[in-house]
């Protein structure tokens, strides 16, 4: 029986082909003679969102259904990267796809990199968001991403004479095929203005918010394909817009600015993304975007929770709601509000609906990177809020009272309100009390967690704190960046492993094969060829692919210690300039990431990094055997490259400061060796890969407590060792900047008179852990042996296994499977 394929589902190479051209001419309104690459990578695009929209709708259809319980990932970050090769992965159509362009005559890589990336975050928080979405829907489990929609993501990053150059991000200049806008489903959301008591007419006490303002929240939605499976979860993000985007009276009045005032002033609000990656700097903008978006999504999931259920009672079984961080924590008291003010439940039943519901996520233990917002900004903008929270506040003491009687210290500790000074409120504080599980993103943040910033908390209610270690997904961070090791793999193993990555254990025993290693190293240096081709047409620099390709491309900060590596990369320099014959492979040191704005020791850490780069490069005497790259506009893209290629991973974080790390895992599962300090995800990776397949260094957690305890000198670093000051010496001299001792001495002088983050004291082992290195690169058949090993171990560090324990530690939910129905 002659099957027909319908041009709008068909998945037949042929049937794709006329698909593509047919969007193209519709859609794009081009015919193949005059279209651009862009116009065919948008009618492939909207050839492909054709082939999964039965499953989304079908997906939201049974997410609907009276007895599903949904996960809500509430997140002011969303990393989601480039969409086209993802989504052809998951539909399991790559092959197919790559052969109907083929015979358009076209190439579709060169299509997929046509796509901007929808860069709606800043790094580990946002892009774990995203794994999370992927495993989510792999998982089929129902879920939904509320997040915001910004005009303008994490900004493009240009390097000009050295310098981070920041270019706003226009992602969406050429539109975006991923999205469906669904006004029909706008909210409302009030700011500003006063609260006002009254008697409703059953004589119950009410309170009512008079706002002096009132934003409309408009939906775009973006399906989430899971792995091989017909969910498909949505991804909503939210875009602001004025109720009345113009105002005749002021315009009658002549007041042109005033008759549009509104209408800018809304969508200002969801026109950035702010790009600070710890710091918080406490601007009244970022409060309304994240209040904005977590009212919202409550209304949302309110208003589709009572299409099938008459009352709230239920809410908390059927809604189980993430708090990515403290960003969206607002929600606590929101919830609240729509409760008791619109939903007029009592406030016991109200507060076991709201605790039961929450969870809250923790990403960092950075004291800066607390949130809390002075108690003028939040009483202005969200007056009501501030109301609901003092009474969720003063309910809570009570309770404190009772369990640590006349403990002053435990009280204004565990308080919402910090009262110092002008006062403010504690977003980690609401969280926490807020909500009926409490993790941290690895086992060692989760226990520096229980035993600093949340001890208190921990001490109260020690029942609701619990650890989920991050992970990645296979599909994007594997299958889609590095299809040549997928290949390999699956050659000797099959391709279970994709949504099963324990099952790479299984590539152990092939470890003693000798042609298998070499099978290996071919994949690997394929890839670094690759990258030394892109590497070359983007900044210039040919590197050689047989050198050690040393990474660390993550957010520049001076916790994850960028510089550490710039001293290794001038003690190499300088042993190399003393002694040519040193017998040390050649390496190639890449760096990538970005710097908040306004962090100017991590700018001119950048800088540091080009400086050095300059010199080396150029320098004849090192005959090319050390190179200095610094790639520009680190992203989601940019890491597809870069992950498969690395030889070894540079994860130098000062111990209990990284609260996990997640490039850390794509490293690793890439083959790369990571040298590396006992922080984060370290020590578990460490852990399941063996210490022998580890370059570990530097002091332990403990171990910087005890050092800053006792006053931490660096100076007698520099002092006692000659290597390490001939390295600062170097760099004050003006060796790197032209001459110029001021342009880098900033950095020295806090090394040699503060040092925070303990480089001076963590230099020597460093040192000592890359000779290591070294010695373990020469012998090749060694690093391979080391490299499958590593691969065949990480099966844990999948997000797959992270979201599994969120379902069954926190959520309580249960897969729901997607039937297909026309
Ligand atoms: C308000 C500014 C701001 C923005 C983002 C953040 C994030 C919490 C920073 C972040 O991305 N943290 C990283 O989260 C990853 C995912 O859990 C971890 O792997 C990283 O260790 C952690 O630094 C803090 C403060």
């Amino acid at each position: 029986n002659v099957t027909i394929e319908d041009d709008r589902t068909g998945l037949d190479i042929e049937t794709i082909r006329r698909a593509v051209l047919d969007n193209l001419f519709y859609i794009q309104g081009k015919f193949p003679a005059i279209a651009t690459k862009h116009d065919f990578y948008m009618a492939l695009a909207y050839t492909v969102r054709d082939r999964l929209l039965q499953r989304w709708l079908n997906s939201v259809q049974t997410n609907l259904k009276k007895d599903v319980k949904s996960v809500a990932y509430l997140s002011a970050e969303f990393l989601v990267g480039p969409h086209l090769g993802n989504n052809l992965i998951n539909l399991d159509i790559y092959q197919q796809v790559e052969q109907a362009i083929k015979e358009s005559g076209l190439n579709l890589q060169e299509l997929i990199d046509t796509e901007e990336e929808p860069g709606l975050g800043n790094g580990g928080l946002g892009r774990l968001a995203a794994c999370y979405l992927d495993s989510l829907s792999s998982l089929e489990i129902p879920a939904i991403g509320y997040g915001i929609r910004y005009e303008f993501g994490i900004f493009d990053q240009h390097i000009q004479d050295g310098w981070q150059v920041e270019i706003t991000d226009k992602w969406l200049q050429y539109g975006n095929p991923w999205e469906i806008a669904r006004p029909e489903s706008s909210v409302m959301v009030n700011f500003g203005g006063r609260t006002e008591a009254y008697t409703d007419d059953h004589g119950a006490f009410r309170v009512r918010w008079i706002p002096e303002y009132v934003v409309k929240g408009i939906p775009y939605d973006t399906p989430i394909l899971g792995y091989k499976v017909n969910t498909a979860n949505t991804l909503r993000l939210w875009r602001s817009e004025a109720c009345e985007s113009f105002n005749f009276e002021r315009f009658n009045q002549g007041d042109y600015y005033g008759a549009v005032d509104s209408k800018v002033h809304s969508e200002n609000l969801c026109k950035v993304l702010y790009p600070n990656d710890e710091p918080i700097q406490g601007k009244e903008l970022r409060l309304q975007q994240q209040y904005f978006f977590v009212c919202c999504s409550l209304q949302d999931m309110i208003r589709t929770h009572l299409i099938e259920n008459s009352s709230l009672d239920n809410f908390d079984q059927l809604w189980a709601i993430q708090l990515n961080d403290t960003h969206p924590a607002v929600a606590v008291a929101e919830l609240m509000r729509l409760l008791v003010d619109v939903h007029h439940y009592e406030w016991e039943p109200a507060w076991q609906i709201t605790e039961n519901t929450f969870g809250y996520t923790n990403h960092t233990l950075l004291p800066e990177a607390l949130e809390k917002w002075p108690l003028s900004i939040f009483g202005r903008l969200l007056p009501r809020l501030l109301e609901i929270i003092y009474e969720i506040n003063n309910r809570f003491l009570e309770r404190v009272r009772i369990k640590f009687p006349d403990n002053g210290s435990k009280m204004s500790s565990l308080s919402i309100i910090d009262e110092s000074d002008d006062k403010y409120v504690r977003m980690a504080n609401l969280a926490c009390i807020g909500s009926h599980r409490i993790n941290g993103v690895a086992q060692l943040h989760s226990e520096l967690l229980k035993e600093t910033i949340l001890h208190d908390f921990y001490a109260l209610f020690p029942e609701k704190f619990t650890n989920v270690t991050n992970g990645v997904t296979p599909r994007r961070w594997m299958v889609l960046s590095n299809p040549r090791l997928t290949e390999l793999i699956t050659q000797k193993i099959g391709n279970r492993w994709i949504n099963h990555l324990d099952e790479l254990k299984q590539l152990e025993q092939f470890v003693d094969d000798a042609s298998f290693r070499s099978q290996w190293r071919q994949v690997k240096q394929e890839v670094k060829q690759d990258l030394a081709k892109y590497i070359e047409k983007k900044v210039g620099i040919v590197v050689n692919p047989a050198s050690l390709f040393d990474v660390q491309v993550k957010r520049i900060h001076e916790y994850k210690r960028q510089h550490l590596n710039v001293l290794h990369i001038i003690t190499l320099y300088n042993r190399l300039k003393h002694n040519p014959n040193l017998d040390i492979p050649p390496r190639t040191f890449i760096f990538g990431g970005k710097a908040a704005p306004g962090y100017f020791m991590a700018k001119r850490i950048i800088k540091l990094i080009t400086s050095v780069g300059d010199v080396i490069n150029n320098d004849p005497d090192l005959k090319d055997r050390l190179k200095v790259v610094f790639l520009p506009d680190y992203n989601v893209t940019l890491g597809q490259r870069v992950y498969p290629a690395a030889d070894l991973s540079e994860q130098i974080s000062t111990a209990g400061k990284e609260a996990s790390g997640t490039g850390n895992m794509k490293f690793s599962l890439n083959g790369a060796l990571t040298i590396g300090t006992l922080d984060g995800a370290n020590v578990e990776i460490r852990e399941e890969v063996g210490a022998e397949n580890f370059f570990l260094f530097g002091l332990t957690t403990p171990q910087v407590a005890e050092v800053k305890s006792h006053g931490y000198y660096p100076r007698g670093h520099y002092d006692s060792n000659e290597e390490l000051r001939g390295v600062l010496d170097l760099i004050s001299c003006g060796f790197f900047s032209r001459g110029n001792r001021e342009l880098l001495q900033p950095i020295v002088d806090n090394l040699l008179y503060d040092d925070p983050y303990l480089l001076l004291a963590d230099y020597q082992s460093y040192i000592n852990s890359q000779e290591e290195v070294s010695e373990a690169y020469k012998d090749q058949e060694r690093w391979s042996r080391m490299s499958i090993l590593n691969v065949a171990r990480m099966g844990k560090f999948s997000s797959d296994r992270s979201i599994q324990e969120y379902c069954d530690n926190i959520w309580k939910v249960q897969p729901v499977s997607i039937k297909l129905q026309a």
